[in-house]
């Protein structure tokens, strides 16, 4: 079995115990008194013609299968209103638990600490899980092309938007990105970590960004350690950043993402001038 084959097994068991005890018709209702979703394509600069800045996404990561224990995260509201405050647009929560130590306990504390829109990034693998993150005010889910048949993509993309939220779709290999334009995915994510290895090659974005269509929302994920990664994202066409294990582990997140935030301004204004 391949490394996401078994977190999504894990996230099955999971996810029938959380259906034992809410049923999707509490769902139903949770959601329909839930306030609307905030717009996390406007907010990723979807609705922008000319990238004049590169955006962040900051995360709330706990731990991972590759690194294990990242920080002992003991106030994920703090956390994120650091990251608010530095700049970042959207906010991801992991709530993968078994993997990811996450939980929709920290989702939930975000939600209430910010008012910019909030990712639940998680393994989606059952439409249960995109009424549940709207429920608990999630803006955005994560949609993972690996882990999907093209007929649930396309479904799970459509209950999304249902519902007013956005998909991040994330994609590793040209295969995937044909697979995710084709949905008619409005935010593609390439992942520079391979799902069988782990291993992180931020040559992978360089390779494959040029392939998604002009207009599209391009978010490079994972394998940003200092300024230097960012400005190499935001050279290669980056609409936006999503950074975990960096700003979890830094002291100072804020002025983290402001950092990265002008490393991002400062690379894509230099494409704009080289390319005149
Ligand atoms: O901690 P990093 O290297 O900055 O990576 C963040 C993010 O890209 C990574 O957490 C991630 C990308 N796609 C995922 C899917 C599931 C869980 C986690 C992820």
């Amino acid at each position: 079995m391949s490394v996401l084959q078994d977190i999504i097994a894990g996230v099955r068991e999971d996810l029938d115990v959380r259906k034992q005890a809410v049923s999707l018709e509490e769902l139903h209702k949770r959601v329909a008194l839930a306030p609307p979703a905030r717009d996390g394509l406007a907010a990723l600069g979807g609705t922008d013609t000319a990238r004049t800045e590169l955006k962040v996404i900051a995360e709330v990561k706990r731990r991972s299968p590759s690194k294990g224990d990242l920080a002992g995260i003991t106030d994920p509201a703090a956390l994120a209103a650091q990251y608010n405050d530095g700049g970042a647009s959207v906010i991801s929560v992991l709530t993968e638990k078994r993997r990811f130590g996450g939980s929709l306990a920290d989702l939930d504390a975000v939600r209430a600490a910010v008012d910019i829109p909030v990712l639940r990034k998680d393994f989606t693998c059952d439409p249960y899980m995109i009424w549940e993150a709207r429920a608990h005010g999630a803006d955005l889910v994560l949609l993972i092309v690996a882990a999907l048949r093209d007929d649930e993509l396309r479904d799970y993309l459509a209950l999304t938007h249902e519902l007013g939220m956005n998909a991040i779709v994330e994609t590793h290999t040209a295969q995937e990105i044909e697979r995710a334009v084709s949905v008619g995915a409005k935010i593609i994510g390439i992942n520079v970590r391979n799902l069988k290895t782990l291993d992180v090659d931020r040559g992978v974005f360089a390779a494959l960004a040029g392939m998604i269509p002009q207009g599209q929302v391009v978010i490079a994920e994972s394998g940003v350690r200092d300024a230097e990664d960012v400005a190499h994202y935001a050279s290669h066409g980056a609409t936006a950043i999503l950074v975990g294990e960096a700003l979890v582990k830094d002291a100072t997140p804020r002025e983290r993402i402001t950092e990265f935030k002008i490393a991002g301004a400062q690379a894509i204004r230099r494409g704009l001038i080289g390319a005149e």
